[in-house]
């Protein structure tokens, strides 16, 4: 590939939910864009820094050994004003008072609609890198933050598993996602738990509290008294971990304790593979708005860079891996029974 010989300026933003990841995606970008001849801008504090015009010039040297760290160091937000025509506009007159031609927003969905509706304004080129946790964008088999956040969900459920076992109780484990059920179902999986409650099973059919205290007591029935570990997917139950576990323990006398990991999933470094995905989209970003590509997230499908409609990364649903959840309810079940009564 030739090196651009003219001098492009782009902006880079960090948006939504902070994604162990980001920074190694920025770094990615800073160093793409100083290959190509290019200067970054960043807007700190994600589209509240687009609006505010927080703006700071980003070298290599300002991103020197930050890939191994969670957060972003430019910072992000939610900022629902962004939403209204006014603030697209704002921001496209900012970007443009900058001189700036391109723009890459690392983020979610929402930060995608926000990128979709800035191109409504705006002449710019931009390219949506996806950081979040929650998997839950269409067209890239994972999203920059995701396989951090499973593999803490998985140490987690390992080491409450030495608990539940010790004293044979049941666990239920809250995680994030909270429209979808990737890290539930990945975590749950890697850890060997005995039941998920993820959005997508929930959805046709929700668990009654009856079908979980059957499920537990057929576990029992086959293995004797243990461990029973359950994940359940944030806002999937009323109250929570914490409301399941107490009618648990009141309704039904199950030695039972909920673990809440919240924000947890959200730090500590990064696993290699957020890094080099990070590194590989950010890069691809940078190369796209130099070929003068706009309205696309950058993604990666079978080991292939490939880019998708912003717009098809939220209307479109990636589903969950059926061959894992056929694993999980059928193979790995300890209760055998016909898969249909698994969620009843
Ligand atoms: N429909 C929308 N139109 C314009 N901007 C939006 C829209 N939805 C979300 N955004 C912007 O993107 C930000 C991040 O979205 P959010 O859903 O909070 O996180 P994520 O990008 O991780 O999904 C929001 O705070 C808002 O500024
Ligand atoms: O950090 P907050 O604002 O409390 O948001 C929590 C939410 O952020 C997430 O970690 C990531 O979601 P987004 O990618 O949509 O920002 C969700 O799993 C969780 O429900």
């Amino acid at each position: 590939m030739s090196i651009a010989t003219v001098t492009q300026r782009i902006g880079v933003i960090t948006s939504g939910g902070d994604a162990p990841g980001m920074n190694a995606a920025l770094r990615a970008v800073v160093l793409a864009a100083e290959h190509y001849g290019m200067e970054v801008v960043a807007f700190r504090h994600g589209y509240k820094g687009l609006l505010n015009n927080e703006h700071i010039s980003l070298n290599a040297p300002d991103v020197l050994h930050i890939l191994q760290y969670s957060g972003t160091i430019i910072k992000s937000a939610r900022c629902p004003r962004f939403k209204e025509e006014e603030s697209a506009k704002l921001a496209a007159k900012n970007l443009d008072a900058l001189n700036i031609q391109g723009l890459v927003v690392i983020g979610g969905d929402g930060s995608f609609r926000g990128a979709h509706h800035l191109g409504k304004h705006w002449n710019g080129k931009i390219i949506g890198v996806p950081g979040t946790i929650d998997n839950d964008l269409y067209g890239t088999d994972a999203t920059i933050g995701y396989s951090t956040a499973v593999a803490i969900a998985m140490d987690a459920l390992d080491k409450i598993r030495d608990t539940a076992d010790a004293m044979d109780r049941v666990f239920i484990v809250e995680v994030m996602g909270r429209h979808a059920g990737f890290i539930g179902l990945k975590s749950a999986m890697a850890a060997g738990a005995e039941r998920m409650i993820l959005p997508e099973l929930q959805k046709d059919k929700p668990l009654t509290i009856a079908a979980i205290v059957k499920h537990i007591k057929r576990v029992e029935a086959v293995r004797g008294a243990g461990s029973y570990v359950m994940v359940l997917s944030e806002h999937q139950w009323p109250g929570g971990a914490v409301a399941l576990s107490e009618q648990l323990e009141a309704e039904y006398s199950m030695p039972c304790r909920p673990c809440l990991l919240g924000h947890i999933q959200r730090g500590g470094p990064p696993t290699a593979t957020d890094r080099v995905l990070a590194s590989e989209l950010g890069v691809h970003a940078v190369e796209l708005i130099r070929d003068g590509v706009t309205g696309v997230m950058a993604g990666l499908r079978a080991g292939e860079l490939v880019e998708v409609p912003l717009e098809e990364t939220w209307t479109k649903k990636s589903p969950l891996d059926v061959n894992l959840l056929r694993i999980q309810h059928e193979i790995f079940n300890p209760v055998k029974k016909p898969a249909r009564d698994e969620q009843e």
